[in-house]
């Protein structure tokens, strides 16, 4: 049995004010809901104010990213122990957005998982294919390599340690979202790669879907059996739509 992750990145939105307001509203809402992870991960500058607007609740934070090292002159970047130390317990490593724009390759994505684990963080690991490569019909391939290379280095005991995302490129803010059936293909196919890496860890590794996740996606998206959870953008910036999110709730 894999406990669902419903997971809310705001990427580069709401201020600390925002932050903590969002969440105010946020916890009533999902109070009590024990069976199910719910996490935020706010700006670094939203970090503490999160943190501490969650506190005795039932939502924890993560981090967007993070850098590999300890700590060290690194000009305008977060080290893990810091992450740790305003509370997160996740971070979110390899999003398709720090791919595009900031260069970040499978390599570096296996370097932070290394270090997110090291740190005690759970890492949420993102993968997924463009446009172009899902109408060239190589979704799977480009998914394998993501995994594979990403992964690289993991042993089989850490697997179920780590959270998968998978993200269609052109599902993200476009309001255009893979089908459920379409999401359920290729997230069972990353659960027969997990296998190749660990057998009884591939069952147990928790498998998110994220693109264009709504309240009136999420029963139908949650309805399948390798999608474990939800990794969302816009609908996790207004406290009602997650809430709703969270409670596989439809509109
Ligand atoms: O990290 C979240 C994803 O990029 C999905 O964003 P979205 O729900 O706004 O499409």
């Amino acid at each position: 049995m894999r406990t669902p992750v419903l997971a809310g990145n705001w990427k580069m939105y709401l201020t600390p004010a925002e932050g903590r307001q969002m969440i105010e509203t946020l916890r009533p809402l999902v109070e009590g809901l024990m069976d199910r992870e719910i996490v935020l991960c706010p700006t670094y500058t939203a970090l503490a104010a999160a943190s501490e607007a969650i506190e005795g609740s039932n939502i924890s934070i993560g981090g967007q990213n993070m850098h590999p090292a300890r700590e060290g002159a690194f000009t305008g970047e977060i080290a893990p122990p810091m992450l740790k130390a305003l509370g997160c317990r996740y971070v979110i490593i390899g999003h398709s957005e720090r791919r595009q724009y900031f260069g970040e390759t499978d390599a570096t994505v296996a370097e932070k998982v290394r270090a997110a684990l090291t740190e005690g963080l759970i890492p949420i690991v993102c993968v997924g294919e463009t446009l172009e490569q899902r109408e060239k019909g190589v979704t799977n391939p480009v998914v394998e390599i993501q995994v594979r290379q990403g992964l690289a280095g993991l042993s089989p005991e850490e697997l179920p340690g780590v959270i998968i995302a998978y993200e269609p490129i052109w599902a993200i803010g476009t309001g255009r979202t893979a089908s459920p059936d379409d999401a359920q293909q290729v997230c069972a196919f990353i659960r027969s790669v997990l296998a190749g890496l660990a057998d009884d860890g591939a069952q147990q590794t928790r498998i998110l879907y994220g693109g264009s996740v709504k309240p009136d996606n999420i029963k139908e998206l949650m309805n399948r059996p390798d999608i474990d959870g939800a990794l969302v953008g816009g609908a996790s910036l207004k406290a009602e739509s997650f809430a709703r999110i969270v409670r596989f709730e439809e509109q």
